[in-house]
């Protein structure tokens, strides 16, 4: 820093004015901004206003463009007003572009004279990059701390001294925002970390969009928040190919979808799709729980042979010739014309609703030829070929055969008829073993009870199904009515069957995913508000987005991972994720391992190695538990102290504790085995009011709660990828002890807080924790 006068009061004083001067000059420029701001936003608000005054009037192609200009308006309007906080956050002083300010977005004056530069743009990567040994041009990097529209503080990084002018030298101000940020109390709500972005950090936000990109880096290292910035990043540089195919981001759970749906917006974008593995199919949520065993298996690949079964079995061709009567004559669907017709069908190598038209078409002309010859026609044309097959094909009895031969099938009877049915089972998954088969049974299933291991499964079934034409399933709803109606009519023998093949169609074109598309399809047909890429791409199962963002990838499945990589055959791709935090049984031990079946050879992989959140203290207790997990394991280093050490204490003692927690300040949590959850969590409650508790499975709206309550009661799914000022782990042997990868789950828990962290427990601890001091005040262990 530059020294000032000799005597020391003048110095102090003189950089005090300094640093007024300095705030002042920035104020002014920082108020400018704003204004021209507010001004862009009156304009497009008019703008927006005049195209929709112009009416829906006019041709087609003047109404879409009408709309175009209003969805282009719109959209600019909602980046205009989300970039309110932190505007501008960075000024850098470049030898040859002279004194850029960095912001959240570009901003020009009315003679396209730069005022503002977006933090995306290739000049602003200096602010990221530069180091004195490397200052790619710039003299002093600046950064600008901001309480609404007022400055209030600015810090300098001095890049090159010899540089600077003797002006230059006089404004200098230093000390590291980058800690002052970290220091924060936490909200409950990632924010934006714009204007500190590290070098290593900035190196994956701008790596390049296309191919696999895998960023390892233990906990804290910034992930998460990163990964959020690579997306702005790169639907900043590549808009045009990523707003047509859009943006999906998927996360662990939905509370930490919760945590973390403010960042894009508060950049700027919110275009994005977030979604868990759970909601990833249209028309299902799974919200359903099963045993962590169940969840393993389901996400097996085994599995892909189980559904390929399971739709072949539906092909099945009886043993016995069925007959079917028409008036006076008997039809014979026989063996060789049932294998005939199947043939044909699996040579279509269509799906199997599609290639149910094949397998009919054939059928119906052997019955056809069968019923000339009954008839005494002997040889016929095509054209009576034709005819004949055409009436057959509206006989009420020969439809009930084809439906039960070849039955149109959506992905949730598939699923629901197999766990159903112990015979089913038995045929497709005759390569597992009869534990195996036991696990995968459910007994009286229910549409509408689906978890989120269903949800691959569902995929890899819709993929072999096919869709079902939505005429037919309108025909065909409309006919098993009438059929419904007359089956009650009918004699008491017929009944039972017609009744169970109306009801079976009835069932089949109620589901509500498919009338769900049909509702959406009316949407984009432009009947209807507008739909965003994001919105129109969460309807379509089969959207191809133009890049996915995968956070905690490390607890997907394989059946997960072929889920999602249907969804981006360009396999542009960002993977996220801490091998050393898999919790769950079907997710990864190794990066290759996953990717390897899809890219072979063509991933690359970025190390973030610095822990942000987690300070050495707190971080000295995981590094233990890591090590247990597997001693080649190395830790991040943490870039902070808190001063506080961590603690243990007795259970019993743990509503107090929490209640102390609380009045120290910031957002507490309690992590604690599954099992404890309802009691420690009522617990708790009963000594902290607004104190909540995360069932696991809760949807968005429970999680958005644990997140604004003062303290959160949750489990380790839960917690993961999640922060707080203070965490307080409860019997982290049990912890360790709930799954295969129990101690990953402990070492996820170890390392959620920011300031604090306490360990209560009435089992011995895990032997990583075992030396941990008592906390100071409270009872000891065993008292
Ligand atoms: N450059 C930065 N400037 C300010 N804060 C940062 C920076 N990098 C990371 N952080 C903060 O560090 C914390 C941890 O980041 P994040 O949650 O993205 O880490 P992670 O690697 O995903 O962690 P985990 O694997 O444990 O879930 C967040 O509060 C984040 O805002």
């Amino acid at each position: 820093m530059q020294n000032g006068p000799e005597c020391p009061i003048n110095h102090i004083n003189g950089q005090a004015a300094t640093r007024q001067t300095e705030l002042a000059k920035e104020q002014e420029y920082v108020t400018a901004l704003y204004d021209r701001l507010d001004a862009l936003r009156e304009r497009t608000q008019r703008q927006l206003k005049e195209v929709l005054a112009s009416g829906a009037v006019g041709t087609m192609q003047n109404r879409s463009e009408r709309d175009t200009f209003a969805e282009m308006y719109a959209t600019r309007l909602a980046r205009l007003w989300a970039v309110e906080r932190g505007l501008v956050f960075g000024r850098l002083d470049h030898q040859e572009e002279g004194r850029l300010y960095i912001g959240k977005l570009g901003l020009t004056d009315d003679d396209q004279r730069r005022l503002l530069i977006d933090w995306r743009a290739p000049v602003a990567q200096p602010f990221y990059r530069a180091t004195p040994a490397a200052p790619m041009g710039v003299t002093r990097r600046r950064h600008l701390q901001t309480k609404g529209r007022a400055v209030i503080g600015v810090d300098d990084d001095l890049l090159d001294l010899a540089a600077l002018s003797d002006d230059d030298r006089a404004t200098l101000n230093g000390e590291a925002a980058l800690l002052a940020a970290l220091d924060e109390r936490r909200t409950g709500r990632m924010r934006d970390i714009v204007a500190t972005i590290q070098a290593e950090q900035d190196r994956v936000i701008r790596g390049d969009l296309n191919g696999v990109l895998v960023v390892q880096g233990g906990p804290g290292t910034g992930k998460t928040v990163v990964a959020l910035h690579r997306a702005a990043y790169l639907l900043y540089t590549h808009r045009q190919r990523l707003e047509r195919r859009g943006v999906l981001i998927l996360g662990p759970n939905l509370t930490f979808l919760r945590y973390i749906e403010q960042v894009l917006p508060s950049l700027g974008e919110t275009d994005v799709l977030l979604s868990t593995v759970g909601e990833l199919y249209p028309g299902v949520t799974a919200t359903a729980r099963e045993r962590p065993e169940v969840a393993a298996l389901k996400g097996d690949p085994r599995m892909v042979e189980v559904i390929a079964r399971a739709v072949r079995d539906r092909q099945k061709v009886p043993r016995k010739p069925i007959e079917i009567t028409i008036g006076r004559i008997t039809l014979t669907v026989d063996r060789s014309m049932l294998d005939a017709a199947r043939n044909k069908a699996a040579r279509s190598r269509r799906p199997h609703n599609q290639a149910r038209a094949v397998f009919v078409r054939s059928l119906l002309n052997a019955l056809a030829r069968q019923q000339a010859r009954k008839i005494g026609k002997g040889l016929i044309d095509e054209d009576e070929l034709a005819d004949l097959r055409e009436e057959l094909r509206t006989e009420p009895a020969v439809k009930s055969a084809l439906n039960r031969l070849w039955p149109y099938l959506t992905p949730q009877r598939l699923l629901l008829g197999l766990y159903g049915s112990p015979e089913r089972l038995g045929h497709a998954a005759a390569h597992l073993t009869p534990d195996e088969r036991a696990l995968l049974r459910r007994e009286g299933p229910r549409a509408g009870e689906w978890t989120e291991s269903d949800v691959p499964l569902l995929d890899e079934a819709a993929e072999l199904l096919g869709d079902i034409d939505e005429q037919v399933l309108r025909a065909t709803a409309m006919q098993a009515e009438e059929e419904l109606a007359a089956a009650r009519r009918a004699e008491e023998h017929e009944r039972e069957a017609e009744l169970a093949y109306a009801r079976e169609v009835l069932e089949l074109t109620g589901l509500s995913d498919v009338m769900e598309a049909e509702r959406l399809a009316e949407r984009q047909r432009g009947d209807g508000p507008y739909l965003t890429t994001a919105e129109r791409a969460a309807a379509d199962r089969t959207w191809a987005y133009g890049h996915v963002i995968v956070d905690e990838a490390q607890e997907l499945s394989p059946m997960a991972w072929r889920a999602l990589m249907r969804r981006c055959p360009t396999r542009s791709m960002t993977i996220v994720g801490d091998i050393a935090q898999t919790g769950s049984a079907a997710g990864a031990r190794s990066w290759a391992e996953v990717l390897d079946p899809y890219v072979a050879g063509r991933w690359r992989q970025e190390r973030l190695t610095v822990n942000y959140r987690t300070p050495v203290e707190l971080m000295a207790v995981a590094a233990g538990v890591l090590a247990a997990i597997d001693p080649a394991l190395e830790a991040p280093m943490s870039v902070r102290e808190s001063g506080a050490e961590p603690w243990a204490a007795p259970l019993a003692a743990l509503p107090e504790l929490v209640k102390a927690e609380v009045g120290e300040g910031g957002k507490v949590a309690v992590v604690a085995p599954d099992a404890l959850l309802d009691r420690l969590g009522s617990r708790v409650a009963e000594v902290v009011p607004g104190a909540v508790v995360v069932t696991p499975g809760a949807g968005r709206a429970g999680g958005a709660e644990a997140l604004d309550a003062p303290v959160a009661v949750m489990g380790v799914a839960d917690a993961k990828g999640l922060e707080f000022d203070s965490v307080v782990v409860a019997e982290p042997e049990l912890i360790a002890a709930q799954s295969p990868r129990g101690l990953s789950d402990l070492y996820v828990a170890l390392t959620r807080a920011t300031q604090r962290l306490g360990v209560v427990h009435e089992r011995p601890l895990p032997a990583p924790l075992r030396g941990l001091p008592s906390r100071p005040g409270a009872p000891s262990v065993g008292l």
